[in-house]
């Protein structure tokens, strides 16, 4: 087939999808989700081989290709962020990195503001989605098993040593799994129990509600605003492992209370509970 007429069938194509998104927002829902799934394959065929002939392997310098790939996804998508305090990051040394997880598009929120030497701890099962997973692997992202306590401890104790040795900042989700409910689930302990074994600052950053523009119950993902904050660094040296749930009470308390500012909603009661309970932020791709 002669490229003309390809760039034809692929223009039709494209002004078919967009009426078709236009029309319906299930199915713009759809696409638009695939169109980010498929800009971070694309995205990772770019960057493999970068990272491979630039870096050699796996190791955390690969952050940087990847973050100014995955930078330029925003556009695609009308997204803006709004960044306030990224001076918090300029801490010596290693640090834990803590933030909330509302929707598989926190990639782009989490480059958009990604510190030099930080990986962030993953569930194992993204290692296996192709392209994609290889890509994390080389950024040096944790994998973790979320089916084994024992075994997910275990990993987080070695980072815990080798973090400290080799001057990587870690980024956790402690609420443990996407969350689009408007609010905060209960955080897990991981991080800051590993913030306190390696005596290293913790660090919240809060990204704004999406629930705005981004929500899969109601099929909806238009353009948007992220704001998102850096907070101030809590030391933890000194703190041991009796102090790990007043650490991450404090963290989750701060936290949920600058998500409400930067969402510009009013703080609910400190009881937790979600105003949209069966919201769920996942792809089935994800699970
Ligand atoms: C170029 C284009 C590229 C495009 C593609 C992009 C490519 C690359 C970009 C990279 C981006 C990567 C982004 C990856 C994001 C991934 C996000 C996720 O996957 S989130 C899910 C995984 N993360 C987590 O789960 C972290 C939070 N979870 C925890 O911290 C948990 O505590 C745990 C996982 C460590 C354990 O969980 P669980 O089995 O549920 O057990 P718990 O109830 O939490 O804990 C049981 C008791 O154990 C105590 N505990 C926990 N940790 C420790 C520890 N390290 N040491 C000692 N004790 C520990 C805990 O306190 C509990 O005891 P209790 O007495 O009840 O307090
Ligand atoms: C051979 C298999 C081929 C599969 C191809 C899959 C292609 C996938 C393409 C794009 C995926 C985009 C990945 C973006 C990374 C986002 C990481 C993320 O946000 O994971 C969710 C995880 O935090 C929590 O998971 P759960 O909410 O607990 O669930």
């Amino acid at each position: 087939m002669e490229p003309g007429w390809l760039l034809w069938g692929a223009a039709v194509l494209l002004l078919l999808l967009h009426v078709l998104a236009e029309l319906s927002p299930a199915v713009g829902f759809v696409l638009r989700l695939g169109w980010y799934c498929l800009l971070c394959v694309l995205g990772s065929l770019l960057a493999v081989p970068a990272c491979l002939l630039l870096n050699g392997g796996r190791t955390v310098r690969n952050m940087r290709i990847i973050k100014n790939i995955v930078k330029a996804f925003k556009y695609f998508f009308g997204l803006k962020f709004e960044v306030k305090g990224l001076e918090n990051f300029e801490v010596e040394g290693p640090a834990i990195v803590v933030s909330n997880h509302q929707s598989i598009l926190d990639m782009m929120g989490l480059m958009e503001v990604l510190p030099d030497n930080c990986v962030q701890v993953g569930k194992k099962e993204l290692l296996y989605t192709g392209i994609v997973g290889l890509i994390m692997y080389l950024g040096g992202v944790i994998f973790i098993n979320r089916k084994s306590t024992t075994s997910a401890k275990m990993v987080m104790s070695e980072v815990a040593k080798t973090m400290v040795a080799e001057n990587v900042k870690v980024w956790v989700y402690p609420e443990g799994t996407r969350n689009c409910t408007g609010d905060f689930l209960p955080f897990k302990k991981g991080a800051f129990h590993l913030a306190i074994q390696a005596q290293v600052p913790v660090i919240p950053v809060v990204y704004s509600s999406f629930t705005s523009f981004y929500n899969p119950k109601t099929k909806l993902f238009t353009s948007g605003k992220i704001k998102v904050e850096i907070l101030p660094p809590i030391e933890t040296k000194g703190l041991t492992s009796d102090d790990v749930s007043d650490l991450t009470d404090r963290c989750y308390h701060t936290m949920r209370e600058t998500f409400f500012v930067l969402s510009g909603r009013p703080s609910p009661s400190e009881q937790w509970g979600p105003d949209q309970p069966d919201v769920w932020c996942g792809t089935a791709l994800l699970v």
